[in-house]
């Protein structure tokens, strides 16, 4: 499907609201939405059906493994899996090798995904050089690069020195970019594989304390406070970390905080089996964390759902828990697990579906193209969402090169049908379009 194409959404329901419309996009934006539209000559049908039209998904954490293990995804099997999963921009984590610290990485990943061009892959920088927690990267340079990064992180590692992460805060307010944070206190995670709790403990496991997260969530709060500066809370795992944010925000302090799909829906219950594929960070915490995830994204005090997709090959996830590299993979799967935990019970609709996972990921980055409204004279960003489509995941299908899923084999009863970047056709029927 060119770019230029015309695009007719016949019969979907915005936001989930009201009675079908129809959406019509030319070049690239919307330019009318009602029922019996005056049509242009050649125009590429999608019957919707009744299904509920959103804005595009943006996802502000996603590892991409391009460049240095492209065995486990590319940019561009990462891009298929992106637009499958109903996104249309996704924030590639720095924790790449060699490591998105300088310029010439991070205007590579960009370029590698307009050239895919399934979906805007924006470079994340990292904060520190090598993410060695040091010495500060040339945020600057990175910034004005093409890739023009908006967000940086040494996800994977927590910016664990105090004094490196105030220099980082002030410099990032400077630049008018985001720092966003993975909050975990390095000394009281040696060794930890697990949630520290019950669960860990009967198995063996070594514990990852709730306060290994939320004492680094407490203290970034402080010192943005102190800097004037915005801080991002990488996914939040513990309730703890809710009423952190929660009284961070009462007093005035720019926090945000995302959750990913996995903590929304698995506790460390799931460890029993000693599955490497459940291993985690953040670790599947407790099922009262669990209920106060949901309930603190409900609520806005946690902003936004972010995936945390983070593929990895077999070898490295099959063999011995405490051996197996932490991380899950969920671009394909993050919309049928919100609307399972989230919409099912009644505590997001629709609207709230939108704003979780496209205006307010759009908004706390500085996407000023993306989670805007369904509207007349808006970048066609949009994504189909069939609200009652049961489909059970199979792993070795997805569009990922990897398959750790902890989700494999699953039901779940909504499915992204459709994806339009800019008015390109990126997924149609469930599927690619190339
Ligand atoms: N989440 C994970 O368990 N792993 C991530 C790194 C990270 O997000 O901390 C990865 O890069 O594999
Ligand atoms: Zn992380
Ligand atoms: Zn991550």
């Amino acid at each position: 499907m060119s770019q230029d194409n015309n695009v007719l959404i016949l019969g979907a329901r915005l936001y989930g609201e009201g009675q079908p419309q129809d959406v019509l996009v030319v070049g690239g934006e919307i330019t009318a939405i009602g029922t019996n539209l005056d049509l242009p000559e050649d125009v590429d049908v999608i019957e919707a059906d009744g299904q509920v039209l959103l804005p595009g998904f943006v996802d502000l954490h996603t590892h991409l493994r391009e460049p240095g293990r492209e065995d486990t995804e590319t940019i561009e099997s990462g891009s298929a899996a992106a637009a499958l999963g109903g996104y249309t921009a996704v924030f590639a984590m720095a924790n790449t090798s060699p490591v998105a610290d300088s310029v010439v990485i991070t205007d590579h990943v960009w370029r590698r995904g307009q050239e895919v061009g399934l979906v805007d892959v924006h470079p994340v920088g990292a904060v520190t050089v090598g993410l060695a927690g040091k010495q500060l990267a040339e945020m600057a340079t990175m910034a004005a690069g093409v890739g023009a990064v908006k967000m940086f992180s040494d996800d994977g590692h927590c910016v664990a020195d105090p004094l490196i992460m105030r220099r980082a805060l002030e410099y990032s307010s400077s630049l008018g970019v985001l720092i966003a944070q993975h909050a975990e206190e390095p000394r009281l995670t040696v060794g930890a594989v697990a949630h520290e709790g019950p669960t860990a403990a009967r198995l063996g496991l070594a514990g990852w304390p709730r306060a290994a997260e939320e004492s680094i969530v407490a203290r970034d709060a402080l010192l943005a406070r102190d800097a004037g500066a915005r801080v991002h809370i990488c996914h939040a795992s513990t309730a703890g970390t809710v009423e952190l944010v929660k009284w961070a925000r009462g007093q005035g302090i720019a926090i945000t905080a995302e959750v990913t799909p996995h903590h929304l829906l698995l506790d460390d219950s799931r460890l029993e089996t000693y599955d490497g594929v459940n291993r985690v960070n953040p670790p599947l915490r407790e099922a009262s964390d669990v209920a106060a995830l949901r309930k603190g994204l409900a609520e806005g005090i946690l902003d936004c759902v972010a995936t945390d997709h983070a593929p990895h090959a077999e070898q490295d996830k099959c063999c011995e828990f405490s051996a197996a590299r932490p991380g899950m993979l969920g671009l394909e799967t993050a919309l049928a697990i919100v609307v399972q935990t989230m919409v099912t019970p009644g505590l997001l609709d629709w609207r709230g579906v939108a704003r979780v996972m496209s205006e307010r990921p759009a908004e706390i980055v500085g996407l000023t193209d993306q989670g805007r409204p369904i509207a007349v004279g808006e970048p066609a960003n949009l994504t189909l969402v069939d609200p009652d489509h049961e489909w059970t995941v199979r792993a070795p299908e997805l569009a990922s090169l990897s398959h750790n899923s902890p989700f494999d084999a699953m039901t779940f009863g909504a499915k992204v049908t459709a994806t339009l970047l800019r008015g390109r056709v990126t997924v149609r029927g469930g599927k690619v379009q190339s």
